[in-house]
């Protein structure tokens, strides 16, 4: 190789080398993303994020790290032509071409570097916009229209969404990257070194037929019946893969569950069958896991067996044309490492199986998860109007099994009026309020209610975060609010609720959940109403921690305070008759009454 020429040389291949693998990656992108499983999953999951239409800068992106790797190609090259320049000045004792090379080598090594962590910065870059884009896409999907919670009612619901939100947005993007450049890396390096291979190599005698540029197809053949014997080794991977990821899961889950319920089972004192519960569900990650040492031991076994094998074989082709002095050491030294390159390049698949394995159970779920969010998300639901009046025409609501709980319901309430709900346990009457809020699927008919409107569970929900947050939930709080916590709204609402003991801690971050009887939430939830000021309130037993004298106050409140709004409260206690204008029964087989309570009151 000419040194001189070497800048020069290296911008024409670059540029070659660059128009060409454009070309054939996009190409391979359009064809995989057709006619491959996993490259149609892929396509659905990120077509967005590349389209032009979007945003150039991840196209940009791809171009410039395909760059960069093709670049990296290109040093491999050089290098590979430095080991000869090496190995012949030393073999011909020339110390002027010695100290040329050791030169070359700082120019080399310098650009490496400098190249090396250049590229790790553009791809760890790329990587993290595109995570940041895959959260927001599937944050979205799950959050949209409540599929959250929407998505148990499905046939198949998904496992462990939190996992696949987090977890493997971070593997795809990752293992996207390195497998898409790894490829491209490997491919182009093939072509570079069977064309340096090509030069170096020369006829072999087998069975008596002499085999011109033998090692070049040596090489092929070798790999070639390697590969696809590994991928029959390693493919059982792909399930094993998937499974372990869906067992730690499950694992972890039941790990959260002890934590969120500790009181519950400290009471219980279940410790004893909780710990039966995990370590059912820890055998099952240790059993699949043993699964994946045994066939990844196969696979290793396999791999080095061929990786060993490959390196004496250069050596054995080429020694008699050293000695016969057909070639230098420089030669027989850069075959040797041609050779090491090529078999490296072309292993690339066969030792990239387990990666791609454990990437297509990645690409599986992610997928999974965006089509269960699309499915929950087109459930059905009863048609909801959203006028200033309240009524229901024509409601039927199911149990899942297919049993009506409330058939063909009609009732509208004039404003300020308040309904109660009644009926046996599991007659349905929250489920009632479920189809009333769009929240169940197994319903029908028309439901007409106000914009602005509150519904408050018998265990209310307190997110992470200030007391104040919990009081506004799920508005924020203003930010005027903060100061001064004596004077302010929240304070006042408090002070109503009889929490007035809890005002000098509006600003405490807790897990108040934790920390608040359920009596104290309840009365919370009640000041929650009363500061969001609600066109309708639904209460689902909502008092049922309260003694009925302040369940009687929180009911004038709420009445003083709300007094254009609709009240529709779930409750069993005969106390609530009182604060309530007329009565709807249900008999949870389909059957309602609706009875105006000031008359059977007078019954
Ligand atoms: N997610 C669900 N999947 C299957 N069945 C459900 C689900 N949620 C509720 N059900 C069933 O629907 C029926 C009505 O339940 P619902 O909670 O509405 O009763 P309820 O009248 O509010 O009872 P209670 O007075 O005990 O609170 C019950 O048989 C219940 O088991």
């Amino acid at each position: 190789m000419d040194w001189k020429q070497a800048l020069q040389e290296s911008g024409i291949w670059l540029a070659q080398a660059y128009a060409i693998t454009l070309v054939a990656s996009a190409l391979a992108v359009w064809f995989l993303a057709r006619r491959t499983v996993w490259g149609r999953q892929f396509w659905a999951l990120s077509s967005d994020y590349f389209s032009p239409r979007r945003s150039w800068r991840p196209l940009l992106g791809i171009a410039l790290i395909l760059l960069l790797t093709l670049a990296a190609v290109r040093l491999q090259i050089l290098f590979s032509n430095w080991y000869n320049a090496l190995y012949s000045s030393l073999q011909a004792l020339d110390s002027q071409a010695f100290w040329l090379a050791m030169w070359l080598f700082a120019v080399l090594a310098t650009v490496h570097v400098l190249r090396s962590l250049f590229d790790v910065y553009i791809q760890q870059a790329f990587i993290l916009h595109w995570r940041e884009w895959l959260n927001e896409k599937l944050l979205q999907s799950w959050l949209h229209k409540q599929v959250y919670y929407r998505s148990q009612y499905l046939e198949h619901p998904v496992d462990n969404p939190d996992q696949r939100i987090q977890q493997d947005i971070t593997s795809f993007a990752e293992t996207s990257m390195s497998l898409f450049m790894g490829t491209v890396n490997a491919l182009v390096s093939t072509v570079a070194f069977t064309l340096i291979l090509w030069s170096l190599s020369g006829p072999l005698d087998i069975l008596g037929i002499t085999v011109p540029r033998a090692m070049v197809f040596v090489v092929f053949l070798y790999v070639l019946v390697a590969t696809v014997l590994a991928v029959l080794i390693g493919r059982p991977l792909i399930s094993l893969n998937f499974q372990n990821e869906r067992y730690t899961a499950d694992y972890r889950y039941a790990l959260v569950r002890v934590r969120e319920y500790g009181e519950s089972i400290a009471f219980y004192a279940g410790e004893k069958i909780e710990h039966l519960l995990l370590n059912t569900r820890f055998a099952l990650v240790i059993r699949n896991a043993w699964h994946i040492v045994f066939r990844t031991l196969k696979l290793m076994g396999f791999n080095f067996a061929v990786s060993q094998t490959a390196v004496v074989f250069p050596m054995l082709l080429q020694a008699s044309r050293f000695f016969s002095q057909q070639i230098t050491l420089g030669d027989l030294m850069q075959t040797m490492q041609a050779f090491d390159r090529l078999q490296d390049n072309l292993s690339f698949f066969r030792n990239a199986y387990d990666a791609f394995a454990s990437y297509r159970a990645t690409l599986t779920r992610l997928h999974g998860f965006t089509l269960a969010a699309q499915d929950a998300e087109n459930l059905p639901r009863p048609q909801i109007l959203q006028e200033n009046r309240l009524a229901l025409q024509d409601l039927t609501v199911r149990h899942p099994d297919g049993q009506n709980l409330a058939s063909q319901l009609n009732l509208s309430l004039a404003p300020a009026e308040s309904l109660l709900i009644r009926g046996p346990s599991g007659s349905g009457k929250t489920t009632l309020l479920r189809a009333i809020a769009g929240l169940w699927p197994y319903s029908e008919g028309t439901i007409i209610r106000p914009e602005h409107v509150l519904f408050l569970s018998q265990k209310p929900y307190l997110p992470l975060g200030s007391l104040r947050s919990a009081l506004h939930y799920p508005s924020l709080p203003a930010l005027s609010d903060s100061s001064n916590s004596n004077d302010d709204a929240a304070a006042a609402v408090l002070r109503d609720v009889h929490l007035a003991h809890l005002i000098p801690r509006l600003d405490e971050a807790a897990d108040w959940s934790r920390i608040l009887s359920l009596g104290e939430q309840q009365r919370l939830a009640f000041g929650r109403l009363l500061l969001a000021q609600p066109q309708a309130a639904f209460l689902d037993e909502a008092s049922s921690a309260l003694d009925e004298g302040l369940q009687d106050a929180m009911y004038t409140l709420v009445r003083q305070r709300l007094p254009q709004a609709w009240l529709i409260s779930v409750g069993h206690r005969n106390t609530l008759l009182s604060h309530h204008g007329q009565q709807l029964l249900l008999d949870g087989r389909g059957g309602w009454q609706l009875e105006d309570i000031s008359l059977s009151l007078k019954d």
